[in-house]
């Protein structure tokens, strides 16, 4: 087994729910657990934490060993060289910021420090909420202090159970660059628990997408949602998440121009330098597809591609999965396109993009 895989196998029962779950994920990145309510995302976030002690368990973290039934092995949580953060923020509320800061680091006895306290300050920009009762705080603030307590004690790996779920819109927005600034400041890995599309597009390297308990896909994030055999290239959220790079602006279109290894694309303004990483959200439904290059045409963004598959998704609906240079398309069309078009693997078309999304 590779230093940086995390092995789990867990079986647990609750009455009518059953977790029955054999993984290996990477432990680099954001690896985001997707899934409805109660399909057991934060059963399985517990059972890696060791706050859930499922009857028949293993799971090892590199070279780690945190629990094996098979052997008596559960190693306690306080032993287990994580970072937890819940949904709502659970500081201490006798304690001012700094002081459940300080209560973090002293947790962390001797072991080598990754993180420094003022690393974990300035990343979550609370220095001024150092001397705040945790009353004082907003949601969003609380938030930042928790994740910034959870780094306090320098975790080899950092656990998340929707972090953004008692946040308004606005202040999800706000909050989602402190945490891809940690990522790419901290390098930490991070696993992830939402039932939000958005922040899957916005943050995932990895996926691993869950229902009743069970892991019904997973794999890097790009193969992951738009497999045709997998549960997210049909329903209306469909999309394909591509990363490129910023090339040059065109102010007075209000336009970016971006990199992919799909092909060149114009997208909405984004306020970055060129060369910046860019990160965009291309729905199924805002694929469509032709034989020929569009000649007058007011969609600026048409790539050759090939198809790759077609499935049918019922209701006179056929998603079709295209291969655009090195990455993959989505399209959702009519079953009446697909058949007037003829479109059958291995066929060049022209996929025409309506419209991106700049997502990170
Ligand atoms: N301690 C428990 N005792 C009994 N049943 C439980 C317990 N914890 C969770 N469950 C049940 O296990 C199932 C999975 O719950 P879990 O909280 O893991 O789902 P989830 O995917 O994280 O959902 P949500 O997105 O709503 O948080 C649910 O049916 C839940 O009611």
């Amino acid at each position: 087994m590779s230093a940086s895989e995390l092995k789990a196998r867990f079986k647990l029962n609750y009455g009518e729910f059953d977790l029955d779950l054999d993984l290996s994920l990477p432990v680099a990145g954001v690896t985001v657990f997707y899934g409805h309510s109660g399909s057991g995302k934060t059963t399985l976030l517990r059972c890696i934490a060791g706050l859930e002690h499922a009857p028949y368990g293993y799971l090892r973290i590199g070279d780690t060993l945190w629990q094996d039934s098979e052997r008596g092995v559960f190693l306690p949580t306080h032993r287990r060289n994580l970072g937890y953060v819940f949904q709502d923020a659970n500081l201490f509320p006798h304690l001012s910021v700094r002081a459940n800061l300080d209560y973090a680091v002293r947790r962390m006895r001797c072991r080598e420090r990754k993180i420094s306290l003022q690393q974990a300050i300035e990343l979550l920009a609370i220095a001024p909420l150092l001397a705040r009762m945790p009353e004082r705080l907003s949601g969003g603030e609380r938030q930042r202090v928790a994740i910034a307590r959870a780094l306090a004690a320098s975790p080899d790996i950092l656990l998340m159970d929707e972090p953004l779920a008692a946040l308004d819109e606005e202040r999800k927005q706000e909050f989602l660059p402190y945490l891809t600034g940690l990522q790419q400041n901290l390098r930490i890995p991070i696993l992830y628990v939402t039932h939000s599309r958005h922040e899957v597009n916005r943050l995932a390297d990895h996926l691993l997408v869950m229902a009743a308990g069970k892991a019904v896909a997973c794999g890097p994030l790009a193969e992951t949602l738009t497999r045709l055999d997998g549960p997210l290239a049909a329903d209306r959220m469909a999309a394909s998440v591509w990363q490129g790079r910023l090339v040059s602006h065109e102010a007075d279109y209000h336009l970016s121009h971006a990199e992919f290894a799909g092909g060149n694309l114009s997208l909405p303004y984004l306020d970055a330098k060129p060369g910046s990483p860019v990160r965009i959200r291309i729905y199924a439904r805002d694929v469509s597809i032709a034989l020929q290059p569009p000649q007058a045409s007011s969609i600026l963004n048409v790539l050759p591609a090939e198809v790759r598959a077609v499935a049918d998704l019922g209701q006179g609906q056929s998603v079709v999965q295209l291969a655009a240079g090195g990455e993959i398309l989505l399209s959702h069309i009519t079953q009446k396109s697909a058949a007037l078009l003829k479109l059958a693997p291995g066929m060049p078309v022209f996929a025409q993009i309506k419209g991106t999304s700049i997502v990170g």
